[in-house]
């Protein structure tokens, strides 16, 4: 039987969204992923992102990535999920609840037209010991160890939102070779779960300009949850204050990591694409 989906992205960082609301899965979700997300025989996108019912939240998320691998949490990805519940009227209310891999997270909706536009997400404390982000690493969390990947020494930060990422700043991210090195970071073995990495380059204390290399995907126009880690290990690391925008491919993410140490808070866009049916 078809599959209905929905075409959704926060800028640019794009995923398959399939609503199980009102229809089922016919088989396992990961070549599912593969299939869709093929840019040439497939609907082309970063992902799969299920939204089904939750007995502890408005609805629940499961993302995974282009290789079929499944992801802990998408921070472009809730935001979105969050669009849809709201304006498909699963949950029309301007503050959803959403159950991801990290746990129920709350999402505050800025709605225009009758459609959410804007998101601000409460993402969660950062998860900062070396065993649980995980990584080999030494330091709890492990800021600015140097570690050698593809030839160069960078200095690496690690940080888990929920699932796993390496943050190195570097003096230009434009032209830093993220393309032909991210297969290896992403597969380093300080990384026993392969890792999202990520160069970030301080243009002042509250500005950042990233680039990603998702775990699962590869070069991404933008990462939610990379994003929140280059702003933990910025006020780590002395570089940035605790409010930043980021400047990513695709566009900005604001991000604050408020003088509590809790709760990461990002705020961004939600675009729904287009819809569609996948052949059964
Ligand atoms: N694009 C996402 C992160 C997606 C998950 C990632 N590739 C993983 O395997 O952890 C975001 O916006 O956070």
């Amino acid at each position: 039987m078809a599959l209905r989906f929905t075409k959704m992205h926060g800028l640019g960082n794009d995923y398959v969204y399939v609503s199980l609301f009102d229809q089922a899965l016919p088989g396992d979700p990961s070549p599912l992923a593969r299939a869709m997300s093929d840019r040439h025989f497939g609907i082309g996108s970063d992902g799969l992102i299920l939204i089904a019912p939750s007995e502890r939240a408005d609805a629940r998320m499961r993302m995974f990535n282009a290789d079929g691998s499944e992801g802990e949490m998408c921070g472009n990805g809730v935001r979105c999920v969050a669009k849809f519940v709201h304006d498909r009227g699963i949950a029309r209310k301007d503050r959803v609840t959403i159950e991801t891999g990290r746990g129920v997270l709350t999402l505050d909706l800025e709605i225009r037209g009758g459609k959410a536009e804007r998101v601000r997400v409460d993402m969660g404390p950062p998860i900062l010991q070396s065993s649980d982000i995980p990584t080999t690493l030494p330091g709890d969390p492990p800021i600015d160890v140097p570690v050698e990947v593809g030839g160069r020494v960078l200095p690496q930060s690690a940080v888990s939102m929920g699932n796993p990422h390496a943050v190195a700043f570097v003096d230009d991210v434009a032209g830093f070779p993220l393309e032909t090195i991210g297969p290896e970071w992403e597969r380093h073995s300080a990384f026993p779960r392969r890792v999202n990495a990520h160069v970030a380059q301080v243009i002042r204390r509250g500005e950042v300009r990233m680039r990603t290399w998702e775990r699962g995907s590869g070069i991404t126009l933008a990462c939610g949850t990379g994003a929140c880690a280059v702003c933990v290990a910025g006020v780590l690391s002395g570089r940035t204050e605790r409010r930043i925008v980021a400047h990513l491919p695709g566009g900005d993410l604001e991000l604050e990591w408020p003088a509590d140490d809790a709760s990461v808070f990002m705020t961004g866009p939600a675009t729904e694409v287009f819809s569609g049916e996948w052949p059964g």
